[in-house]
């Protein structure tokens, strides 16, 4: 079989070879040419992949080693036999690393308690329930808003978009980028939306850029509608808008979900549906793994102030990310093709954590916690 996969998809290079002859290629090398003789795709969302690039090929399958799949024109897929497949989840954890240490971050830069506000919740699948739980675990009020969820479960989980406007003091979105329907999510922030927000929040977008309408939230930004901006997912990626990104709080490359945890689960659950399709043995999965870190215990007692909020950013701090972008925003592909080796709560154990509530919040977010 041969299979095309893009080159920067980490800990598949001499694990993939088991599945069939792989060439490698970068987001732009996928083109009508290169990839027609291939039976299988692995990809990442840096190229699309519709008619002007699987017309005429021989793909049967392609696999996004992503949760989004706003990349893939489904639809001419379904129609034209090209099974395609993505990776619900994969980095819901890194995510959610993300969407905390931003939090605490940008609750120290502006001098505020996370216990005393209020986070809006758009969009609460694999990536929302996780930032609802830890956001709850920080001691805020959490609020969701989840249409086709609540169309589908009736109960009283779910508030309106209108009551996260008026009530919010943070909105953060996790839904899908999608362009048409009745839960359409392209600019769901738009203009109107700025206008007719009942407090100043603070906006988070690690979903998609296209959710938010840029120029919209530059004007919401200057013109005090919202009090701070944090944004990992922009429009028209790599070629960021340059004066949004000065606008913003924090600003990192699309990386929220660039976990080695979450980047090893996307390869695995890749290769997991490129067995079940061609009907392959399963056994040499089991060699992808994420990188061990160097220092992976952190002794509680010692943290200061805030212990949870610290032992959090101690796995991940946001500044080195915002940072490295506001050094390079020209370079904004290479830090994501480049990015450091960043580990989730489970690669870390806890030590000296002596009250019983804060051993429970901890395990549930998924720390290892030694015993006393
Ligand atoms: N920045 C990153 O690195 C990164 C990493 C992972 C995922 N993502 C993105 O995060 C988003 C969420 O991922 P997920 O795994 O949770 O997806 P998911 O499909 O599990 O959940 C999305 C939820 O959004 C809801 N939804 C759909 N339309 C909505 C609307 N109009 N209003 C409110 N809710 C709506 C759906 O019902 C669903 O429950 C996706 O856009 C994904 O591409 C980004
Ligand atoms: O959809 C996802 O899983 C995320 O947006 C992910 O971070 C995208 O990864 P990439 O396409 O850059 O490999």
């Amino acid at each position: 079989m041969k299979i095309i996969a893009d080159k920067n998809i980490p800990f598949l290079k001499g694990v993939g070879e088991a599945f069939g002859e792989i060439t490698y290629l970068s987001g732009a090398e996928f083109t009508k040419e290169s990839i027609k003789e291939a039976d299988t795709l692995i990809v990442r969302t840096v190229t699309h992949f519709g008619e002007e690039i699987l017309d005429g090929s021989n793909v049967k399958l392609i696999c996004s080693a992503t949760i989004g799949y706003d990349h893939i024109d489904t639809a001419y897929c379904d129609s034209h036999d090209i099974t395609w497949k993505n990776a619900p989840g994969c980095n819901s954890g890194s995510v959610q690393q993300y969407v905390a240490s931003v939090l605490i971050t940008i609750a120290q830069k502006k001098g505020f308690s996370l216990k005393d506000k209020t986070i809006g919740i758009v969009g609460v699948g694999n990536v929302g329930k996780k930032v609802a739980a830890i956001c709850e675990a920080l001691g805020m009020r959490v609020l969701k808003n989840d249409p086709p969820r609540q169309k589908a479960e009736q109960n009283d989980e779910f508030v309106s978009l209108e009551t996260i406007k008026k009530e919010a003091d943070i909105i953060t979105f996790h839904t899908p980028l999608t362009k048409e329907g009745i839960y359409k999510t392209l600019h769901l922030a738009d203009a109107v939306f700025f206008d007719t927000l009942g407090k100043e929040p603070i906006i988070i977008n690690s979903a998609r850029g296209g959710i938010i309408d840029t120029e919209a939230i530059k004007e919401a930004i200057l013109n005090g509608k919202i009090s701070g901006a944090i944004i990992d997912c922009w429009e028209q990626e790599p070629n960021i808008d340059l004066d949004y990104l000065k606008l913003v709080d924090i600003a990192t490359p699309h990386i929220a979900g660039y976990s080695a945890d979450g980047k090893a689960n996307a390869t695995r659950m890749s290769l997991e549906s490129i067995a079940e399709f061609w009907s392959l043995p399963t056994d040499p999965i089991k060699k992808v793994t994420a990188p061990a870190i160097e220092n992976p215990v952190i002794d509680y007692s010692l943290l200061e102030g805030n212990k949870l909020e610290h032992a959090i950013l101690k796995t991940y701090n946001p500044l080195e990310d915002y940072q490295r972008l506001l050094n390079n925003p020209e370079q904004f592909s290479t830090l994501r093709g480049s990015y450091p080796l960043r580990r989730e709560y489970l690669a870390y154990t806890l030590k000296n954590v002596n009250d019983r509530d804060s051993r429970m919040t901890l395990r549930k977010l998924g720390f290892n916690i030694e015993a006393i």
